[in-house]
């Protein structure tokens, strides 16, 4: 059952509380160092040389920072920053619009580039590296093929799912750049910055505490100081301890480790239904009534990355913690299981 308090189950989109939290700079972003430092360099190297940035692509997780660094980049550059995303642009004749709207130096954003058609992806090819639109008028035998030249322009783009882009895409980009899940102690500072612009006192302690619980993103983060925020307000004295951030976040299912009620179900479901796996993602997703894609981009990342579960070409398979999680025992390494 879901939670209509939930603060996880808030829109995806930027809220107005997004957008004011987003870090304006390069010098407010915190974490990320490597592809920051290299961020950094690249707009610099084209600053010196008066040139126009490299296309650059940025994959990982949802909430992470693809679209604050998107922008961030606009603004180190100086660029106009124009932003669209993959299923935005249904025909060819949207991205010529797109491109032709363009001037030199602009930054277009291209979110959920996986989502891209493929015959409008091909347009895209020469654009990227020619700046160069070729655009088929008429059909039939009167069809003809007429070509533009476009500004020099920078496309950055971002993706949940760098897997799926197809080799000539990725091979046009000039840096690919994937965003790691952020450490508890990168999410503290991030809560506490957060903390000082909503105005609402938190203890060192209570930021972690929230840290922890946040699945190693930002926009999760946020979400739950929300909640603590509330909670501190009504049943505390207003400011966020340690034992008021364990408490409000117990009050909406999110334990120790930041799982949640859908995370929990998926182990469940592997563990006691289909005998901890391999199974597969279809199965799997009909069983916690959830969308495939959902559970591969948002659910499974996280489990994987702490060790709860790991994909084989069979199918999902739980790995010890998970059992230990819910209460389960593990199969014993001689392979006789013990689960029932
Ligand atoms: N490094 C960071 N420091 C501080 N806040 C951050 C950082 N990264 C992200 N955030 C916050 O998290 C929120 C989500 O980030 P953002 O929208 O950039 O994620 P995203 O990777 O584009 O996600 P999606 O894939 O869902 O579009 C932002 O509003 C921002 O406030
Ligand atoms: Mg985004």
């Amino acid at each position: 059952m879901t939670d209509p308090f939930d603060p996880k189950l808030a829109p995806e989109e930027d809220t107005p509380f997004d957008v004011s939290l987003r870090p304006p700079d390069f010098a407010d972003f915190h974490g990320q160092e490597k592809v920051k430092d290299r961020l950094i360099l690249m707009v610099e190297a084209a600053r010196q040389r008066g040139d126009v940035l490299e296309h650059v692509l940025l994959s990982g997780p949802p909430g992470l920072g693809k679209t604050t660094l998107a922008n961030i980049i606009a603004a180190a550059t100086g660029t106009n920053l124009h932003t669209t995303s993959g299923p935005q642009i249904e025909k060819a004749g949207d991205l010529a619009g797109i491109l032709t709207n363009l001037q030199k130096g602009d930054l277009l954003f291209i979110d959920e580039i996986h989502r891209l058609h493929p015959a409008i992806e091909e347009y895209l090819y020469p654009a990227m590296e020619d700046y160069r639109l070729d655009i088929i008028i008429d059909s039939g035998p009167s069809a003809r093929s007429i070509q533009l030249n476009l500004p020099k322009f920078t496309l950055v783009a971002a993706t949940t799912r760098a897997g799926k882009l197809t080799a000539p895409l990725r091979s046009r980009f000039g840096l690919i750049n994937r965003l790691d899940y952020y450490t508890a102690e990168e999410l503290a500072f991030i809560i506490e910055r957060t903390a000082s612009i909503i105005d609402v006192p938190i203890s060192a302690e209570g930021a972690l505490e929230v840290a922890r619980r946040s699945r190693g993103t930002p926009r999760i983060a946020n979400n739950l100081l929300r909640w603590v925020r509330d909670y501190a307000q009504v049943r505390a004295e207003g400011e966020i301890t340690g034992p008021v951030a364990i408490a409000a976040l117990g009050m909406i299912d999110i334990d120790s480790d930041g799982l949640d009620e859908m995370d929990k179900r998926l182990l469940e479901a592997l563990i006691y239904k289909f005998q901890g796996g391999p199974c597969g993602l279809k199965t799997l997703a009909t069983a916690v009534g959830e969308d495939e894609s959902t559970l591969e981009e948002v659910h499974e990342p996280f489990l994987i990355m702490q060790g709860f579960l790991k994909r084989t070409p069979r199918g999902r398979v739980a790995l010890p913690p998970a059992y230990h999680k819910i209460g389960a025992e593990p199969p014993s390494p001689d392979g006789q299981g013990t689960l029932l």
